[in-house]
């Protein structure tokens, strides 16, 4: 494509050189820089991508685009207002606006965006609309999963993976929509019909620096993304009213609003719920009637998911009856409160939860549902913050019937240290401390033990379970390795609990 077809999109832009040159590809890193490569300098968290311009240019860059002066001979330079902003809109452009033309629903907040999309997701396919995923599990469509270095890529490489998922026959998309990617405008130049915004609590606080303008990079969803051509403002926006920063974001939204609330007024709400441990049963008022469904998604904090769902599924116009049986029909969704079968009436979960405010919602959900005791495995990584381990020694020990604390990647560190780390926020507690032993012979009282070996843990913990007992493996979720020292090893708590299972014979 010639620099100049590409120039098109952008509002304002200067060219100092040749814009009738062709462009062979796009690229924002000049390690990765091929022959006939549009270069963008961005501006870093560690670098500034001017100072690359000469690499990119060795490697083959033919032209840059920069947001501050960047003289380089013999190269066309084009400088622009905002260098991010320009490549996401050049990247939509170069691979044929992949988004226009098929219903793109973008999911925001802190918690929830996965188990969301794939809701949304199982809803479009009802409706004959093979939906593209992309989100921190990965980026897929069909048989194609592509690994997910990011929750929402780089623009060039979304647009990219757009392009492709919809070449295979992807008819629709549903993306999580980060807040660094908001911040870095990665999303601009995707046309959305939906937005919706599950919540925010405090989370990535060392990048946005406040809950301020984490909010406002989460806003930017609904209100100001640019597009390659205003063929398609965003719809509809979908929006939880029981986040106390919701209702700012239903105020402020550029497209009419469908509120969802599971204790207040809103377009759709739940009349009826039941929670156990087989589910969640729930009769849920909208604005076009009743929604009665069963889901196997367990406890409160999916009900708010199933909600946004709904409202995803309202926004684009489906049926009622899609939305339910696609709701009811969704996929496992991978380490998020996901199952692992057991025979016996234990119900064994494992779960992505690996900080304070996840593992306490996670609990706090678990302990909503009707069982007999709860007993945790988990741990806190090695070379990353160190002052949330005490605090989820004490959210674990204090809503389970027993904790085990265990490795969870301790990377370079001492691994006895950092459970000692953890132990410390449980002693004050004053628990009885098992041994392994001890544990062996059952669990008699509310205690907590402390077991390396991750396999061991869940071993020791499955054994000391008994049927109505509910397991929450905490920390791995999809994850499949350990890492130790700097070495990676497979490990993947499902196939270990199945294991653990099989051992109680
Ligand atoms: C903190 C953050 O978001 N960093 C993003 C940022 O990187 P950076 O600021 O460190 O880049 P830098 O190293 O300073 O380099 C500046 C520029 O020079 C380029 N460069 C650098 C070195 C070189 O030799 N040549 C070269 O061209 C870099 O490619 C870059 O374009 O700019 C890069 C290019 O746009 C992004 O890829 C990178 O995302 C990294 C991969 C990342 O891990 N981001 C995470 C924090 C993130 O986005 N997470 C969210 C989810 C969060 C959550 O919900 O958990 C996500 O969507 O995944
Ligand atoms: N609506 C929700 N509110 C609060 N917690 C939730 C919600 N949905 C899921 N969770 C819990 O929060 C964690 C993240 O869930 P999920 O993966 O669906 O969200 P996410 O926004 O995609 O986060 P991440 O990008 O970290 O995967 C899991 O531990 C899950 O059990």
């Amino acid at each position: 494509m010639k620099l100049a077809q590409l120039l098109e999109c952008l509002a304002a832009s200067e060219v100092s050189g040749d814009a009738g040159i062709e462009i062979k590809s796009l690229c924002y890193d000049s390690r990765k820089v091929a022959p006939g490569a549009l270069f963008f300098a961005l501006r870093g968290v560690k670098s500034d991508g001017t100072e690359f311009v000469e690499a990119a240019v060795k490697g083959g860059a033919v032209a840059i685009v920069a947001d501050r002066p960047c003289a380089c001979a013999g190269v066309t330079v084009v400088t622009v207002p905002d260098a991010r902003l320009a490549m996401s809109l050049m990247a939509a452009a170069f691979y044929g606006t992949p988004t226009r033309g098929i219903p793109v629903v973008g999911i925001t907040g802190t918690n929830g965006k996965t188990t969301t999309t794939y809701l949304v997701e199982g809803i479009m396919e009802k409706v004959g609309v093979p939906a593209a995923v992309l989100g921190t599990i990965s980026y897929r469509f069909a048989a194609t999963d592509i690994p997910a270095p990011n929750t929402t890529p780089e623009s060039v490489d979304l647009q990219r993976i757009l392009r492709e998922l919809v070449d295979l026959g992807a008819r629709g998309a549903v993306m999580e929509v980060s807040s660094h990617s908001l911040e870095q405008r990665r999303a601009d130049g995707c046309l959305f019909d939906v937005a919706l915004f599950t919540n925010l609590t405090r989370d990535h606080l060392d990048y946005h620096l406040d809950m301020e303008s984490y909010f406002n990079s989460k806003l930017r969803l609904f209100t100001d993304l640019l597009t390659p051509s205003s063929e398609k403002p965003l719809r509809r926006a979908v929006v939880n009213l029981d986040d106390p920063f919701g209702p700012r974001i239903a105020e402020q939204a550029s497209a009419p609003v469908l509120t969802y609330s599971l204790t207040g007024k809103a377009d759709i709400s739940v009349a009826e719920t039941e929670f156990s441990v087989d589910g969640i049963r729930c009769r849920i008022e909208t604005p076009v009637g009743e929604i009665s469904l069963a889901s196997e998604l367990l406890g409160r904090f999916n009900l708010y998911n199933i909600l946004a769902a709904v409202g995803a599924g309202l926004a684009l116009g489906y049926s009622k009856e899609a939305i339910r049986a696609g709701i009811e029909g969704h996929k496992r969704v991978p380490g998020r409160l996901e199952r692992v079968e057991s025979e016996e009436g234990i119900t064994v979960l494992v779960d992505y939860a690996h900080t304070g405010d996840a593992l306490e919602n996670v609990l706090a959900t678990i302990s909503e549902l009707k069982t007999d005791r709860i007993i945790t495995i988990f741990g806190c990584g090695g070379d990353r913050d160190k002052g949330k381990r005490p605090v989820m020694g004490e959210i674990a020990a204090r809503y389970s019937d027993l904790a085990v604390i265990t490795s969870d990647n301790p990377r370079t560190e001492d691994p006895q240290a950092i459970l000692e780390d953890v132990r410390a926020g449980i002693l004050p507690l004053g628990l009885r401390e098992y041994s392994l032993e001890e544990l062996a012979a059952g669990l008699h009282e509310k205690g907590f033990a402390t077991i390396e070996s991750r396999r061991a843990a869940i071993r020791a913990a499955l054994l000391a379970a008994r049927p109505g007992d509910i397991v929450l493996l905490a920390g791995k979720g999809h994850e499949d390795y350990q890492i130790v020292g700097t070495e990676k090893f497979h490990f993947d708590d499902r196939e270990e609990a199945a294991a653990a299972l099989k051992l109680r014979g």
